[in-house]
């Protein structure tokens, strides 16, 4: 298989494992129906295992097609407009699989939202690599789970090696979260 190939089938099982995600999340299954999930799951599990190959050529995170960079365990979200690295905006939504409680997403999967977003402007093309050194993080509303939400992230300000990120989550004219965090810029040999 060409890897334009592998790459289409790997995006179409990680869309496939995002809907599994929030539909297992959802659900309650009867004991028999419980019973050959685990079954299922374990028999999946164990042939992906003899299929491990090293980081530098997994799939997994590194879609340019797909939602949210091809992470499952990431919300969903898509860039609809990006002038990289002062800006960039689009749409968000938390899927039941993020649910913390009372139809409100999980206080650290907004957190891990804002890092996607930081990691993503702070590290577009032609940007040295940096990382999150602090992110912080203000919960103004709750985010509900399958809301449609927009977000905006944009760089503050540069002083040298440091990059001081700022963004924001809304639904409609309501700011449920607000972060800013500081990347700092890796240094030869810095991992
Ligand atoms: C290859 C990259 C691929 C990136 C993919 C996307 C990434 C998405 C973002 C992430 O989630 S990365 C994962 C989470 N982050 C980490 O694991 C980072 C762990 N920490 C580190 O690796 C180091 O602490 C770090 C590179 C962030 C900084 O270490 P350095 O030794 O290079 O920093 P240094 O001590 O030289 O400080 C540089 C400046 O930053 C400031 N600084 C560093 N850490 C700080 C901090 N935590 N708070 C405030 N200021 C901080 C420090 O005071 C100093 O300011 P000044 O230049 O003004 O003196």
């Amino acid at each position: 298989m060409t890897a334009e190939a592998s790459l289409r089938q790997h995006d179409a099982v990680v869309t496939r494992l995002r809907h599994f995600l929030d539909a297992l999340a959802s659900a309650a299954p009867d004991e028999q129906s419980g019973e050959r999930l685990r079954h299922d799951l374990a028999r999946w599990t164990e042939d992906l295992r003899r299929y491990a190959v090293p980081e530098s050529r997994r799939y997994y995170g590194r879609s340019p097609t797909l939602a949210s960079a091809g992470q499952a365990t990431t919300p969903w979200y898509v860039v609809d407009e990006a002038t990289p690295p002062e800006r960039l905006a689009g749409r968000a939504s938390f899927g039941t699989f993020f649910l913390g409680g009372r139809g409100a997403a999980h206080g650290g999967t907004i957190p891990l939202l804002f890092d996607e977003l930081f990691g993503w402007l702070a590290n577009s093309e032609g940007m040295p690599p940096s990382r999150t050194a602090y992110l912080t993080t203000n919960y103004r509303a709750v985010v509900g789970i399958g809301r449609p939400l927009t977000f905006t992230a944009w760089t503050d300000r540069v002083e040298g090696r440091k990059r001081f990120l700022r963004a924001e989550l809304r639904d409609g004219d309501t700011v449920c979260a607000e972060a800013d965090a500081l990347f700092v810029t890796l240094r030869p040999g810095q991992p």
